[in-house]
């Protein structure tokens, strides 16, 4: 049996915790404290002062590190690294703010044998690292990334205001580091790469890939996974999304789906990537979308027609100014207010389970659309025919966001196996349309009381244009124009999320 080490005796574990010792305080000079590491919390109590011990939650620790000290005569460095919420002046409310704690081990000069210290920071910075893994605390399916872990992080270098290497360089690459999760990064070059690198990577190599763009590239992602001979094993490859472009609306919605405080920009991607690095994954809806020409998409966001679709690729000219993009276009396109024409058909989410669902077998046997008729067939007949033929927008939302700072369906959860389906009919006023999208800032539009505004939960839907051809989007990006239908495929991928 080993001899244990004479560092390790003396920061033995203390009675009801699982270790205890004596550091000192790299930051305050020669400062001793005591820390206790319990299964919940880090506990710092300084020796040399009367304040009270400040206990760390453990549930907001990314990870911990142990360096060997900068010089012979000085001990090991146990670093930790915390995210909690705090307060910040400005914010609307508590973000996860980087606090990096340092602790020098406190060895005697009879110890001072660097390959000791060095292995009892190591020994406190596994524990912290196991003690501070997720509860699991809710009933839905849910695992962990496997560690040691190796991660594929796309980055589109052109997202957003092309910010998006600067935020993996600033902030993305060091939270992985502190997580200790080996990852490569791959910057994509044009469009449609990162779908052919997906389409043929050899996946058995990673455990997660992760987004650091906007909704875009991970349409990409999903899709070519979904391309591949193997798709029913390869889109079970957890995904993660961190806020690199300019909508960011998945990963608005996986911060919302934490019940925290509506955070944007670099709070926005400290939050996402602290929920990456911690690597708990959920399931995910897809939504397939049948085009007219028999092409299927695999969505994960939105399907978008009228308005909304208008003002997503109109705005793209204005890309330079970020998020603003989506306020100018939504003031243009107000000015210009057109109304659209089609017809509207739905699947009410409380008559799936009907007599009349349609039974229909396409060719196409990735996730089979039961509940769908072909295009050129009517629809089912306990399907929901809209009136109303004459929109000014029809939007399906799949995740809560629209972008980050459009609360569209906030009920909407990644894997509630739902259309959250809205349309505004023709007649609204231009001022009624503008309060019904800032009042969508807060997720309140449903409260305006609106005439023209329809909610409906759905299982699938079908929308015929019958205006002249236009814009049509899907997770925000332009699709073929003309009759579509969708349905949701409930938790068919995975998601790193809360
Ligand atoms: N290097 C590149 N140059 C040009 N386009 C690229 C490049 N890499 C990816 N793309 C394409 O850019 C498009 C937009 O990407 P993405 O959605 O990630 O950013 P965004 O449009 O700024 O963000 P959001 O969707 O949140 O508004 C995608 O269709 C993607 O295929």
């Amino acid at each position: 049996m080993d001899e244990p080490d004479a560092a390790r005796q003396r920061n033995g574990p203390a009675a009801g915790a699982r270790m205890h010792g004596l550091f000192t305080d790299t930051d305050t000079g020669r400062l001793t404290v005591a820390l206790t590491l319990s299964d919940s919390c880090l506990t710092i109590q300084r020796i040399s002062c009367a304040s009270p011990p400040e206990h760390l939650d453990l549930r907001d620790c990314l990870g911990s590190r142990a360096h060997r000290g900068e010089s012979e005569d000085q001990g090991a460095q146990l670093c930790v690294y915390f995210y909690a919420y705090r307060r910040r002046w400005m914010a609307s409310g508590p973000v996860r703010q980087r606090d990096e704690r340092r602790f020098r081990l406190a060895l005697g000069t009879e110890e001072s044998d660097e390959d000791a210290s060095l292995r009892e920071a190591e020994r406190w910075a596994r524990a912290i690292n196991t003690a501070r893994r997720p509860e699991h605390t809710h009933g839905v399916f849910f695992s962990e990334v496997r560690r040691p872990c190796g991660v594929m992080v796309l980055v589109n270098p052109q997202s957003g205001r092309g910010q998006a290497m600067a935020l993996y360089n600033g902030h993305v690459q060091r939270m992985l580091t502190e997580a200790d999760i080996p990852h490569t990064l791959f910057i994509t070059e044009r469009q449609n790469h990162a779908r052919d690198l997906v389409r043929s990577a050899d996946l058995t190599q990673w455990d997660a890939l992760v987004i650091l763009s906007g909704d875009g590239l991970l349409f990409e992602v999903v899709n070519g996974l979904m391309e591949r001979q193997d798709w029913e094993k390869a889109i079970q490859t957890p995904l993660g999304i961190l806020p690199g472009g300019s909508g960011n609306a998945l990963a608005a919605s996986v911060h919302h789906y934490t019940r925290a405080s509506p955070v944007w920009g670099e709070d926005l991607l400290t939050s996402c990537g602290f929920l990456l690095c911690k690597g708990v994954v959920s399931k995910l809806d897809l939504i397939s979308i049948s085009l007219s020409s028999g092409a299927r998409l695999f969505s994960f966001l939105s399907l978008a027609w009228g308005f909304v679709a208008d003002v997503d690729i109109e705005s793209e000219q204005f890309r330079q100014i970020g998020a603003l993009r989506f306020i100018l276009g939504t003031l243009l396109r107000l000015a210009s207010l057109r109304i659209y024409q089609g017809k509207l058909a739905f699947l009410p989410a409380e008559n799936e389970c009907g007599s009349d669902s349609a039974s229909f077998s396409p060719a196409d046997s990735r996730l089979p659309d039961h509940l769908l008729a072909p295009l050129e067939q009517p629809v089912p007949r306990n399907w929901t025919l809209v009136e109303e033929q004459e929109f000014v927008l029809v939007l399906a939302m799949f995740q809560s966001h629209l972008s980050e700072d459009l609360l569209a369906a906030p009920d909407a959860r990644a894997d509630d196996g739902l259309i959250h389906l809205f349309y505004v009919t023709a007649g609204i006023s231009r001022v009624a349309l503008l309060q019904l999208f800032r009042a969508m800032q807060s997720g309140t539009h449903l409260d305006c009381g609106c005439a023209h505004l329809v909610y409906r939960r759905a299982r699938a839907l079908r929308l015929e244009p019958l205006s002249a051809p236009g814009v049509m989007t899907v997770d925000g990006e332009r699709v073929e124009y003309g009759p579509v239908q969708a349905q949701v495929h409930r938790g068919a991928a995975r998601l790193i999320s809360a």
